[in-house]
């Protein structure tokens, strides 16, 4: 990551605030990457205090500084003492990336209702309070602000996974809603739909469920997350300054051709 070429010139994010959740693993830390390449000052967040050292310090061994504070963005008033850093730190903000988020594989009849609202909580409800806290930021400093989320391809829902699909689709409403909403605050506000991405999350899927994956679509392989950083850098950025409300998916063309089962597919399906 400390040397893959960029597809943008290195002065699109020069000095530019930008905010990344879940930034310690997967796409969250490709997004790191790119953007301290790319001349951010990057501040990102996650539960783990010590993934976030690891990640500080293999910046830091090549010459970047990112401030990496410790946060769960389901708890509010964690939320709220991020937010508060920040402008003490670098002065203000450009762009949040939401980018923190997970789930389980389960069949939908199978979730308890505590495993239902967990993914709920943190995908929609964690989601929900960084945009609102972020364009509290820009309304009360009048500032200029611009959102990218994370969510999923859920055009066909997602097989295994009904709460993070009820989840996704609330964020991507939220964002249609809201880009509009807060034009007048000059907030853009846009979604990231990774297909099947090869990152530390797929530790949690079953095996048979995972040799299917690269068959999810018509390129037949898995996503990287360093091509998500770069669809998350060209729509949150000036790059794009006339897009708002869009959902750009990065899937390999998933969304038109192949399947994806999280636990494997069931028998009835087969043949
Ligand atoms: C979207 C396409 C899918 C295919 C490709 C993969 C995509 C990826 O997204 S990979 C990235 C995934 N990364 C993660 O999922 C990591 C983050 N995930 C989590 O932190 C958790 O899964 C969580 C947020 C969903 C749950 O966190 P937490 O609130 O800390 O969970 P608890 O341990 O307190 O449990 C709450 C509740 O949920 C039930 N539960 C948790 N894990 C499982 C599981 N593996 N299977 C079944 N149920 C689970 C747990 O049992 C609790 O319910 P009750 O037992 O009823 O109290
Ligand atoms: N990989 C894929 O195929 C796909 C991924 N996505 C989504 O993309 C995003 C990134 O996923 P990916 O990189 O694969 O997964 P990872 O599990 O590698 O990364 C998720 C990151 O989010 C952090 N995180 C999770 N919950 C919270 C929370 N409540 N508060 C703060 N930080 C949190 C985690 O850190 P910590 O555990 O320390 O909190 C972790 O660093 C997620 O939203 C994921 O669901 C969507 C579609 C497909």
């Amino acid at each position: 990551m400390a040397e893959r070429r960029i597809a943008f010139n290195d002065v699109l994010f020069r000095d530019k605030v930008v905010l990344v959740s879940g930034g310690a693993t997967g796409i969250g830390r490709a997004l790191v990457w790119i953007l301290a390449r790319s001349g951010a000052r990057v501040v990102t967040c996650g539960r783990s205090p010590d993934k976030l050292d690891a990640l500080r310090s293999e910046l830091a061994d090549h010459g970047h500084e990112v401030l990496a504070v410790p946060t769960d963005i389901r708890n509010a008033d964690a939320v709220a003492a991020l937010f508060a850093q920040m402008p003490e730190r670098h002065g203000r903000l450009d762009l949040l990336i939401n980018n923190a988020g997970g789930q389980f594989p389960q069949a939908a009849i199978d979730m308890s209702a505590n495993g239902f609202r967990a993914v709920i909580d943190n995908n929609l409800l964690g989601t929900w309070s960084m945009m609102q806290t972020a364009a509290r930021h820009w309304r009360d400093t009048n500032t200029p602000g611009s959102i990218v989320n994370v969510v999923a391809v859920v055009d066909r829902g997602i097989l295994g996974a009904a709460h993070t699909a009820a989840a996704r689709a609330g964020v991507i409403y939220l964002s249609k809603t809201v880009a509009v909403e807060w034009m007048p605050l000059n907030i853009r506000v846009n979604c990231v739909a990774p297909g099947t991405i090869f990152t530390e999350g797929m530790a949690g899927y079953p095996e048979e469920a995972k040799k299917t994956f690269a068959r999810s679509n018509p390129m037949l392989r898995l996503g990287d997350p360093w091509e998500i950083a770069e669809a998350c850098l060209f729509i949150g950025s000036d790059a794009s300054s006339f897009t708002t409300g869009e959902i750009l998916r990065v899937d390999g063309g998933g969304q038109l051709w192949g399947e994806q089962w999280t636990q494997g597919k069931p028998d009835y399906f087969a043949g």
